[in-house]
């Protein structure tokens, strides 16, 4: 009998400043699909924002950002924003990962309210996901693989760039997976740690 306090899955969207960003709208609904959806974007990923369509309005849906991490904290005892995501989520994707934020989270920066959710995330869950995007020249850099095996050794499923027209007009990897793709990921994310019942409190 399934349990009656099932509820949809809870996923964490983190959004960072690489131009991808203006795939959006498109992931948005794609995940909106899958389960309730709370999205952080980064300030330099807000950039970005007023240039891609306006984000369909999904049922259960929250945009986040480094704002109402200090209106949400006034004094000891005030919830803590990023510890209150991470206890939220049930998977936490960050599409587009930028160059920039990828080297953050290989290195451990918590300087805004996604890298904080980040730092503080339970790896041993393995439900989180990356999806970098740069341009050609960032992806095929000597950092780059340095900090994806940092990501990949702590246990983060890692979606390559494909090889597109980029942004900058080059054509190369370093174009963000699909958001098809990337939904289809969350999937199967959550299958495999949704096997024990969703809603029970960790
Ligand atoms: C921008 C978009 C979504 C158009 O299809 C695609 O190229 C992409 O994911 N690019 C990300 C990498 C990039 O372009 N970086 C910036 C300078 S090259």
């Amino acid at each position: 009998m399934p349990d009656s306090k099932q509820r949809r899955p809870h996923i964490l969207l983190g959004v960072t400043g690489s131009v991808a960003a203006i795939k959006l709208p498109l992931l948005c609904q794609q995940l909106g699909e899958i389960g309730d959806l709370k999205v952080i974007t980064t300030n330099a990923a807000q950039h970005f924002m007023t240039m891609s369509a306006p984000v369909p309005k999904v049922e259960g849906m929250e945009f986040l950002n480094d704002e109402d991490e200090w209106h949400s904290w006034q004094r000891v005892g005030d919830e803590v924003l990023h510890i209150e995501l991470r206890r939220w989520a049930d998977i936490f994707i960050i599409a587009p990962l930028s160059a920039n934020s990828l080297a953050k989270l290989a290195n451990g920066l918590a300087d805004n309210l996604l890298t904080c959710v980040a730092r503080a995330w339970d790896h041993q869950a393995a439900n989180m996901l990356v999806a970098p995007a740069m341009n050609t020249c960032m992806w095929s850099g000597p950092f780059t693989a340095a900090h994806l095996t940092t990501l990949y050794d702590m246990g983060m499923a890692i979606l390559p760039p494909i090889s597109k027209r980029l942004a900058c007009g080059d054509t190369g990897v370093g174009a963000m997976a699909e958001p098809a793709s990337i939904a289809e990921a969350a999937r199967a994310l959550l299958q495999l740690k949704g096997g024990k019942q969703l809603g029970q409190q960790r």
